[in-house]
């Protein structure tokens, strides 16, 4: 089970995140209140060893602002969240990053349809920590995929089982208030995602 971890904000958390055992750390460089900019991101990414997947967060940015932001920040991959079209995903293939799709479930839901690489099947509202009927999307996307939405150490197991999904990524159920993780949460958080002790 591919685990991502995203809103980061802090060396000790980037650290706490790669210990737990996350195989993706995601940096918002869009408006929210986990917001960093660039260089703070390529500071954390600079933490992060190379088996770990580091991606920056964006909605509604334009490709050009994307790209900029995304060579500043040193990440290796560019989540385009929300309803960007497919021709930000194709301006943006040349520079060799792993593009990540999110969006909700009323999206089209086939991994690569936009050309990405990985897709996520979200909340509406994207952050919020909004649970949402995980098992309505169970059979729908295709290809490589992670649930989000209101996941947390106490319902990732139950929405795995509902949605099967190939990963699972996760923000506010690891938090103690926006932007601040908890390495305890983030731990338990991957255990049970991957069916440790408390599944
Ligand atoms: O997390 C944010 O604040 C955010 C803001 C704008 C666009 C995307 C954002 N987060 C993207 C993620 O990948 C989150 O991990 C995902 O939405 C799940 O969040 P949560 O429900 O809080 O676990």
């Amino acid at each position: 089970m591919y685990v991502k971890i995203c809103g980061l904000t802090d060396p000790g958390h980037v650290a706490a995140a790669v210990e737990a055992g996350a195989d993706a750390v995601g940096f918002v460089l869009t408006s929210s209140s986990r917001r960093i900019t660039p260089e703070r991101a390529a500071e954390l990414a600079s933490l992060v060893p190379p088996e770990v997947l580091t991606v920056g967060v964006f909605r509604g940015e334009d490709p050009a602002e994307v790209r900029d932001a995304a060579l500043a920040a040193g990440v290796r991959a560019i989540q385009l969240h929300g309803h960007h079209p497919h021709a930000d995903f194709t301006a943006l293939k040349d520079l060799g990053r792993t593009l990540i799709r999110a969006v909700d479930a009323r999206a089209d839901l086939r991994c690569g349809a936009y050309d990405e690489s990985l897709l996520i099947v979200d909340a509406p509202r994207a952050g919020s920590g909004e649970p949402w009927d995980w098992s309505a999307v169970r059979g729908r996307p295709t290809g490589r995929w992670l649930l989000a939405g209101g996941l947390a150490p106490g319902n990732v197991a139950e929405a795995v089982a509902a949605a099967r999904p190939w990963g699972v990524d996760v923000s506010s159920g690891v938090e103690t208030a926006p932007g601040v993780k908890d390495p305890a949460l983030m731990a338990a958080f991957v255990t049970a995602a991957r069916g440790g002790p408390d599944r």
